[in-house]
């Protein structure tokens, strides 16, 4: 909890869709804070850029003051050396965003139903033991290499050196509360009934719903039920 707020953590493959997840709680009042974005913040940072800079060197960083990406990926799911100080100089500033973002969002009058902290490395980096409830998001490997290809150009190796750099699935899935299924290939394609700003009450316990894949609406369904049970079960404690 973060002053009475929950705390909801996701986790799963590379592209399995945590994002896309997190943002179906985002529609059920949920505030969505991403690690990977809030790591963009903070390279834009000049402090963050000079380390940089000294480390690998001016092309690390290119004449818009914007980090060579795929240089830096490059170089970090290479060298486990170079991705442990990248994560040390990243990872103090990325929770200093986050913990912004939630001092002011509790402040507000209209208070978010939960955070969801949508964050690769929860485990890998003992943010989990901060967590109320952690999702799994279970996805196929071969349709997440599929997404990844489209969406980001990566080959298979691509995906592989980013996933040896972080724990295995099987022990995510072991570690999380809850199973939400992301097989679909499809897009959102839930006819458009509006998701209601606060989670339905939901009168059966289930503590995992994996197992049904029929697309987006499925998709909708099961997080739902999942916010709705992590909101009951802590209020019953
Ligand atoms: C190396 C960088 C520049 C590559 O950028 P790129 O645009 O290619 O990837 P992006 O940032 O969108 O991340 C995509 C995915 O890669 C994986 N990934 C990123 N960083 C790491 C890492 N340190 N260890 C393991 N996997 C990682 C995650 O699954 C992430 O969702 C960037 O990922 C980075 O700065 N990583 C270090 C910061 C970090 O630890 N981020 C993870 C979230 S806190
Ligand atoms: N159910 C779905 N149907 C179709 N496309 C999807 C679905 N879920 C995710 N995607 C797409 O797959 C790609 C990867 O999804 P997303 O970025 O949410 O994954 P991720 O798990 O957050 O990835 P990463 O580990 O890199 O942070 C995106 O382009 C996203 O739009």
């Amino acid at each position: 909890m973060f002053q009475g707020i929950p705390i909801i953590g996701i986790v799963g493959g590379v592209g399995s869709g945590k994002s896309h997840v997190a943002h179906l709680f985002g529609n059920l009042g949920c505030l969505v804070i991403s690690s990977d974005k809030q790591v963009t913040e903070a390279y834009a940072l000049p402090e963050v850029l000079n380390q940089i800079r000294q480390r690998w060197g001016d092309e690390a960083i290119g004449p818009q003051g914007l980090i060579n990406r795929k240089l830096i990926a490059s170089k970090v799911f290479n060298v486990p050396a170079e991705r442990q100080w990248l994560e040390s100089l990243l990872h103090p500033v990325v929770a200093n965003l986050r913990d912004a973002v939630m001092q002011q969002a509790a402040q507000q009058s209209e208070r978010p139903v939960a955070f969801i902290w949508d964050t690769p490395l929860l485990f890998e980096v003992g943010l989990a033991d901060r967590c109320d409830a952690v999702v799994f998001v279970d996805t196929p490997d071969d349709v997440r290499l599929d997404r990844v290809r489209r969406s980001r150009g990566w080959d298979a190796g691509e995906l592989r050196r980013r996933e040896i750099s972080q724990w295995p699935l099987d022990k995510k899935r072991r570690l999380s509360h809850y199973v939400i299924t992301n097989a679909a290939e499809t897009p959102d394609s839930c006819p458009a009934t509006k998701d209601p700003a606060r989670p339905p009450e939901v009168d059966s316990p289930v503590a995992s719903v994996d197992g049904e894949i029929s697309g987006s609406c499925e998709l909708r369904r099961q997080v739902r039920q999942v916010l709705s049970r992590i909101v009951s079960d802590l209020r019953a404690n």
